[in-house]
């Protein structure tokens, strides 16, 4: 089986001007001059060439140069990147991330089975979710706009799954988050999207799992429409919580 290995990430210096050409409006499409791009992020045109390239050899814009300038439009992947910025600022500053995906029920390849009963993982999800999950992961094929928008899951916490080795083989480290999955008037809410390292999925499918099979508890066929709510803790609440409890020590004492 092949190990699936993730893209290498342009550079903070990359993802600022990525902003600028989003906030310029290459969300849709915009006209950018290297010399105007360059004066913005305090750098020499070359420079910012050099960045627009890396950003291209990303996929994380697409351009298309004509004589007076270049062509810009952010691309999928770009936005999603953009957007994860924009969770680590969530995260510095609000505590009530409201983030909900929604999709379709599909099939997958019939992997998830295995990974998840394997010993390395099993042992981890009884210890660190508390419940032994249903052997296998309810894949929701993602709509557009949720695809773009999961990259705010960033700034969401998880319950991290540590990668590990048997004899044959190394396993990739995961991350689990809390989840509510909806489906019409039905809800389940103990469930986690889980989101491993290593996938042979693209980002437009997300992968659940829960203690039960969750066709059966919320009678889900292939092509039903679902809405995953992820849940609303976010490192800023979890830190201000720690500071009241400390708040409340000292109290105390
Ligand atoms: C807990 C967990 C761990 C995984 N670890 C690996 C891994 O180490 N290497 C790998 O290639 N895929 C790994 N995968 C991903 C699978 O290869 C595959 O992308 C996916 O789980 C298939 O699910 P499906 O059968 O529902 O389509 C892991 C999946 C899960 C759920
Ligand atoms: N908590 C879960 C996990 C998996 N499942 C389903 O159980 C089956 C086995 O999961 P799997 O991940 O091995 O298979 P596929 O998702 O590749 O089809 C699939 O039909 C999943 O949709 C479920 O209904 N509830
Ligand atoms: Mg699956």
């Amino acid at each position: 089986m092949a190990e699936a290995t993730a893209a290498t990430t342009p550079d903070p210096a990359a993802i600022a001007a990525l902003k600028h050409v989003g906030l310029v409006g290459g969300l849709t499409e915009t006209k950018v001059s290297c010399a105007a791009l360059g004066d913005r992020l305090d750098a020499s045109t070359q420079t910012a060439s050099r960045r627009l390239q890396t950003l291209e050899a990303a996929g994380y814009i697409e351009r298309d140069v004509v004589g007076d300038g270049q062509w810009v439009r952010v691309t999928d992947a770009g936005e999603a990147a953009l957007r994860a910025e924009y969770a680590d600022y969530r995260r510095l500053f609000e505590s009530d991330v409201d983030l909900s995906l929604r999709g379709a029920v599909t099939g997958g390849m019939g992997e998830g089975r295995h990974y998840i009963t394997l010993p390395g993982y099993a042992d981890q999800f009884r210890e660190r979710l508390g419940y032994e999950p249903f052997p296998g992961t309810l894949n929701v094929d993602l709509s557009e706009e949720s695809v773009r928008r999961r990259g705010e899951m960033a700034g969401i916490d998880a319950v991290p799954i540590d990668a590990w080795e048997d004899d044959d083989r190394t396993y990739g480290a995961a991350s689990c988050y809390g989840v509510t999955l909806v489906a019409g008037d039905d809800r389940y809410e103990e469930v986690h999207a889980i989101v491993p390292d290593r996938t042979h999925h693209d980002d437009d499918q997300l992968e659940l799992i829960a203690p039960e099979r969750l066709r059966d508890a919320l009678d889900l066929d292939d092509g039903d429409a679902v809405e995953i709510r992820v849940a609303a803790t976010t490192r800023a609440d979890a830190a201000g919580e720690e500071a009241s409890e400390t708040e409340a020590e000292t109290e105390v004492a």
